[in-house]
């Protein structure tokens, strides 16, 4: 085991094509930043870095679609996403962007270092070119069906559903996504990293030494390496990114994977140079904290990068996998100076009611609508984000299981316990903290239960495992809301003072616990709580004691850390959840093909009447069937239809209907239908009448 001096945290960069969904927190912002609070709070160097993720061919199709530049749209999304990153307390020592001066040398310069050692290939091969648009199409410029899952709208350079790496040459029948015609071939030069020469040092860097990565992240890896890796181009024929740093390169940039990674870099660098006299000048532009630089001795940037005693950590979602653990290590071992990931916690994907998080089917729920939608209550997502988070699996996130959460765990536990004994305390003793009496067993078992909760909630953290960390944090807020419920100092108070003191004194040392305890997970909760504690500057480790308020103390007045979300609020949210399912409904709807000409003698056997519905009731034990009796103005027949689940019974009596009255009658569920009510179809599959647009009488032919 290294020693570890230090601490570099970096979270994905986020591409800036839209804002940053729950998705995006839960995968990868979330979990590090509570791991950074966490270290902070146990006295470590650290620094968290992150920033946009400005280049790359998504940000072009944008910027073409919306008739704007491709600096417009990532400025537009660095401030979105910067802004709620910063108000949903993600605590980055930096939110830089690789569109950077900062971030152009960076890369330029380890580019550079690489093919000066002579590491790159040079090849000249054949890519696919429009014709039209007169432009080489990398990546996502063009799609077609991936050769491994055969899925049809695979992109140039990953399958998103099977998650497979491609190269655009990989595709079959490739289309290009500028004009939509099929490319030709057309021969460029490129540099390409040769990662089969790295298999072996990959092999040993991952599969020897680091054994005890996450399953799903070491399997993934495993398997790339079993496949054998292939050499890599680094290079793209674009004009939107950082330009390829050798001369007769004109039109070529770095590809976005190669330039995204090394943002961590830069972002780095910047917040390091601005140490002193730029610092507040960038507040701003770099989301830098005002009152916090961050929390390092060290002495360079170079420390945190380039120093063996450093701990690098990479927090990403597990379509990230490839390039954090295998691509971007090789690069930098290419590069030589550099240290490489020391721990990657991947984690698997967050689905939202039971679909894939989507961005361009807007299926998400956008963090920026959220913060207006429930001001003040980040604590309520980190915390349901956290207690739900992917970590091992794939995991859905609904409204309803956020509103109980909240209701039933952060107001009927925590807040119920913290709230009691601030408002107990300033009842019975001006909220000051009474001195300690003897103590019971059932006090000493308390105290005991405390005292192992600090290690093993770090210990959790430590191990990333941040859903049983929370767990174990509210396992400590169930044991004194219990404590309180158990000693009911409330009954007591008219016989015993002295006992309560001693009781309420327990309580609010539980409850100095939970302040500091609950801050990586809830900051914004943990500090109105210090603040109602009247409680500063305590330290994970001095966690676990009785003795975090003295007798005397003063307590500030008791406010509510958490409130009961209602159903309307709730249910309001699922509406927007559903309209967009609608819109996208009616939007892929494609209208079916004619069928076949028919004479008109073959449409001459139908007969279609007007009727109207004079009785309708569900038949029993299904769902979609209504049994109706209908005036056809022949006769009063039933008709058994399928339509229960778009109308009440009572609603539809009177409603005049098209029926087809000579269809061969036939037995559903045990009941005869003499013939078939006409319906219209709309594009989000909800039926609708076809009637006359004024009533007619029952019985008139429709021909
Ligand atoms: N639904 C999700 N669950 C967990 N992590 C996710 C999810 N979606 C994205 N991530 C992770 O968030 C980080 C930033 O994602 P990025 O900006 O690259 O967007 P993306 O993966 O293209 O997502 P989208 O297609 O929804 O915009 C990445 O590490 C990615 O793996
Ligand atoms: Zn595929």
């Amino acid at each position: 085991m290294k020693e570890i001096k230090r601490y570099t945290v970096t979270s994905a960069l986020p591409y800036t094509n839209g804002p940053v969904h729950i998705g995006h927190l839960a995968g990868a912002y979330l979990p590090a930043d509570i791991y950074v609070r966490y270290l902070r709070a146990k006295g470590k160097d650290v620094v968290f870095v992150c920033g946009s993720d400005e280049h790359g061919v998504p940000i072009t199709i944008k910027a073409k679609a919306e008739g704007v530049t491709p600096q417009q749209v990532v400025d537009k999304y660095h401030k979105i996403i910067g802004d709620s990153f910063r108000d949903f307390g993600i605590s980055f020592d930096i939110y830089h962007r690789t569109s950077s001066k900062t971030q152009h040398e960076t890369a330029s310069e380890i580019f550079k270092t690489i093919y000066d050692k002579g590491k790159f290939i040079e090849e000249t091969s054949e890519q696919y070119f429009d014709e039209k648009a007169q432009q080489f199409l990398a990546d996502r410029y063009i799609t077609g069906t991936c050769p491994k899952c055969g899925y049809d709208k695979a992109y140039g350079d990953q399958c998103e559903n099977c998650g497979s790496t491609l190269n655009a040459t990989d595709l079959i029948n490739p289309k290009s996504t500028l004009s939509g015609e099929q490319p030709i071939m057309k021969s460029t030069k490129h540099w390409y990293l040769p990662l089969d020469q790295y298999q072996t040092q990959l092999e040993k860097y991952i599969l020897e030494d680091h054994k005890d990565w996450k399953t799903n992240v070491f399997g993934q890896c495993k398997s790339w390496l079993h496949q054998g890796l292939q050499p890599r181009a680094v290079t793209r024929d674009l004009e939107w990114g950082i330009p390829v740093p050798i001369p007769g390169t004109d039109g070529k940039v770095l590809y976005v994977w190669f330039d995204a990674p090394i943002g961590y870099i830069s972002a780095t660098k910047e917040l390091f140079g601005l140490k002193d006299a730029a610092w507040s000048d960038k507040h701003d532009e770099y989301y830098l904290k005002a009152d916090r630089k961050p929390q390092t001795s060290a002495a360079s940037w170079e420390e945190h990068w380039k120093s063996k005693d450093t701990q690098l950590v990479h927090f990403i979602g597990k379509d990230n996998i490839v390039f954090h653990c295998i691509i971007f290590p090789a690069m930098l071992m290419a590069e030589g100076s550099y240290i490489w990931a020391d721990e990657v916690p991947a984690n698997e994907f967050l689905n939202l009611e039971s679909n894939k998080i989507s961005t361009s089917r807007n299926w998400a729920v956008w963090l920026n609508d959220y913060l207006v939608d429930f001001k003040d209550k980040q604590d309520v997502l980190r915390y349901v984000l956290c207690a739900t988070a992917p970590e091992t699996k794939d995991n859905d996130f609904t409204w309803k299981d956020f509103q109980s959460r909240n209701n039933s765990e952060l107001v009927a536990i925590f807040g119920n316990f913290i709230n009691r004994v601030v408002v107990l305390s300033h009842k019975y003793f001006e909220g000051k903290v009474m001195p300690m009496g003897a103590m019971t067993d059932f006090d000493k078992e308390v105290i005991a239960e405390l005292q192992s909760y600090p290690a093993k909630i770090g210990a959790s953290i430590e191990n990333y495992r941040f859903r049983e960390a929370l767990q174990e944090f509210m396992s400590l807020a169930r044991l004194g809301n219990k404590y309180l419920a158990d000693t009911e100092p409330w009954k007591l108070i008219k016989t015993d003072e002295e006992r309560v003191k001693t009781i309420l004194n327990i309580g609010l040392q539980i409850a100095a616990n939970l302040a500091v305890l609950a801050e990586p997970f809830i900051p914004f909760s943990a500090k109105k709580l210090a603040s109602m504690l009247n409680l500063d500057n305590v330290s994970w480790d001095e966690t676990g004691s009785i003795d975090l308020l003295k007798a005397g103390h003063q307590l500030n007045e008791g406010v509510l850390l958490f409130d009961k979300i209602e159903d309307d609020v709730i249910e309001l949210q699922i509406k927007k959840l559903m309209d967009t399912k609608e819109a996208n409904e009616v939007a892929n709807k494609v209208t079916v093909p004619a069928k076949e000409n028919i004479t008109f003698d073959e449409f001459s056997k139908m007969d279609i009447r007007v009727g109207t519905i004079i009785s309708a009731e569900k038949v029993a034990k299904t769902k979609k069937l209504l049994k109706l009796t209908v005036d056809t103005g022949i006769d009063q027949r039933t008709v058994v239809s399928g339509i229960a689940e778009y109308f009440d019974p009572e609603s539809i009596i009177g409603q005049q209907v098209s029926i087809l009255v000579n269809l061969a009658p036939r037995e559903i569920k045990g009941i005869e239908s003499q013939g078939m009510i006409l319906m219209a179809e709309d594009a989000d599959g909800k039926l609708r009448f076809t009637a006359p647009t004024a009533k007619v009488k029952n019985g008139s032919e429709i021909r």
